[in-house]
């Protein structure tokens, strides 16, 4: 697992740009390489900022769009439509603005698919198994880029502080019951799943996300806050902004915008 990288912008707003750029940079580079990528998304405030700052940039036609495939790190298990579902606004905020391939595009299964949670986490884990290639060595594709947002409680995906999910081994998808956010009933990737990433980067913006994130980047351990055990094979960046930075001791962070 890698040592996480901080880079901090201005304020949220820059911040939710500078991901977008680097983003493009990220997902044009694997294209280069490998013909396709994988990018997991994230729900949440600057989550959605940053899919919105994409969708308003027109670099992002240096993408091949058709050649990404597009999963979710969590999801509320809400109706599909639901203003609450990440998916919703995923597609609100970027989606329904680029030329993706639908059939590239995962949406965790809705509340209203017939499946129970536990069966809609299985349906996803199966999708993430036939999307995984011989090289990859696991249940799941070797995704490009993991964002994931993080909650006041250091939490990540749907993995919350003291929750059984954390302790998931084996599983890449859990369903995950009594979540102290709402709603309470949501599914999720667990850390074996988030660990196959080769970047994850983890966003967040605002005073209120502070100490957590210092807790994360110091010797907390991932049962109490989850973010500190989220880490990519290659990469593990914190891009923050000044708000969210201010607890971090001033040699861990890079100030990336005076
Ligand atoms: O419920 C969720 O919350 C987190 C963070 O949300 P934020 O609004 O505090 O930024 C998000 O990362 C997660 O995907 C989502 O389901």
């Amino acid at each position: 697992m890698s040592v996480p990288t901080v880079i901090v912008h201005r304020d949220a707003e820059v911040l939710a740009q500078a991901v977008a750029a680097r983003l493009i940079t990220r997902l044009v580079d694997t294209q280069a390489a490998r013909g396709s990528a994988h990018l997991v998304l994230t729900g949440g405030t600057i989550g959605i900022a940053t899919l919105a700052a994409l969708a308003g940039t027109p670099a992002h036609d240096a993408i091949d769009w058709r050649a990404l495939d597009v999963w979710w790190g969590d999801e509320r298990f809400l109706p599909s439509g639901h203003p609450e579902r990440n998916e919703t606004g995923a597609r609100q905020a970027l989606l329904d603005h680029v030329d993706v391939d639908p059939a590239r595009v995962h949406p965790m299964p809705a509340a209203d698919s017939g499946l129970t949670a536990e069966e809609a986490a299985e349906a996803y884990a199966q999708e993430l198994r036939k999307a995984s290639r011989p090289e990859d060595h696991g249940p799941v594709p070797s995704f490009d880029v993991l964002l994931l947002g993080m909650g006041p409680d250091g939490h990540v995906a749907s993995l919350f502080p003291g929750q059984p999910a954390l302790y998931e081994e084996e599983r890449p998808v859990v369903a995950v019951h009594g979540s102290p956010k709402p709603p309470p009933t949501r599914i999720s990737l667990t850390f074996p799943a988030i660990r196959a990433a080769r970047e994850v980067w983890i966003v967040a913006a605002g005073a209120e996300k502070a100490q957590v994130v210092h807790l994360a980047l110091s010797d907390a351990g991932p049962f109490q806050i989850p973010a500190a055990g989220a880490r990519g094979r290659r990469t593990t960046l914190f891009l923050l902004d000044r708000a969210a930075a201010t607890k971090i001791p001033p040699t861990m962070g890079r100030l990336a915008s005076p």
